[in-house]
C-alpha cells in the first residue's frame, strides 16, 4: 500500500515512505474510496464468505449468500440497523462520487440533450450531485427508500423522492 525509496539528499539513506496510485485513493476529502473498503471488509460483508462453499450446493438463485448467513437480505438489515445502513450509504456514496466523476469528465457526451433524469435507487444521491455540478441544467432526482433519502446532503439542487421501506 505504501511506496519506500531511499531519501536522495540524505547519505544515511533513511527510507521515505509514500503513496502509491493504489493508496491515493483511500485519503483526501475527494475521490476517497476508504468508506467502500470499510464495508467490503468488514465483518458483516466478510462474514459472507465464509459461506460461499454451502452456499454453491442450493439450487439457485435464493437465497442470496447474504441471506443464508445473516438470516436476512441486506436491505432489511439496512431498514433495521442505522449504523450498518449508514456504512452502506457512505459506501456506495463513495463509489458512485469515484465513477461518476470518470463519467461526466471522459463520457460527458452522453449526457447530450438531456434536461432531467431519476436516478432510481440512487442513495444519498452522490451520483445526480456530481452530474448536477457538471451540467447545471439538468434537473436531477433521486428515488429512495425514505431512511436513506432522510440521510441525504440537505441544500443541494437535487430533488428527492422517498418510498415505503422495502
Ligand atoms: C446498489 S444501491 C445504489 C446506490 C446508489 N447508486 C448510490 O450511489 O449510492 C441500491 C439502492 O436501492 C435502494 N433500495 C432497496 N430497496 C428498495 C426499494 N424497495 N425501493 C426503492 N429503493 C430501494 C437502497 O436503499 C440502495 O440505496
Amino acid at each position: 500500500m505504501f511506496s519506500a525509496s531511499k531519501h536522495p539528499i540524505d547519505a544515511g539513506g533513511k527510507l521515505v515512505y509514500g503513496l502509491t496510485p493504489a493508496s491515493r485513493l483511500l485519503v483526501g476529502s475527494t475521490l476517497n474510496l476508504s468508506p467502500l473498503l470499510n464495508l467490503m471488509l468488514g465483518t458483516i460483508y466478510v462474514s459472507s464468505f465464509f459461506d460461499l462453499g454451502r452456499w454453491f450446493q442450493h439450487e439457485m438463485p435464493d437465497p442470496t449468500l447474504f441471506k443464508m448467513t445473516h438470516g436476512r437480505e441486506i436491505w432489511d438489515l439496512t431498514d433495521h440497523d442505522a449504523s450498518f445502513s449508514k456504512l452502506f450509504d457512505n459506501a456506495l456514496a463513495a463509489d458512485s462520487s469515484f465513477i461518476m466523476d470518470i463519467m461526466v469528465n471522459k463520457c460527458s457526451d452522453i449526457f447530450q440533450g438531456i434536461s432531467s433524469l431519476v436516478d432510481v435507487d440512487g442513495g444519498i444521491g452522490s451520483a445526480a450531485q456530481a452530474i448536477i455540478k457538471a451540467f447545471p441544467h439538468v434537473q436531477c432526482s433521486v428515488l429512495d427508500l425514505s431512511h436513506v433519502v432522510a440521510s441525504a446532503p440537505i441544500g443541494t439542487k437535487v430533488k428527492y423522492i422517498a418510498v415505503g421501506s422495502a
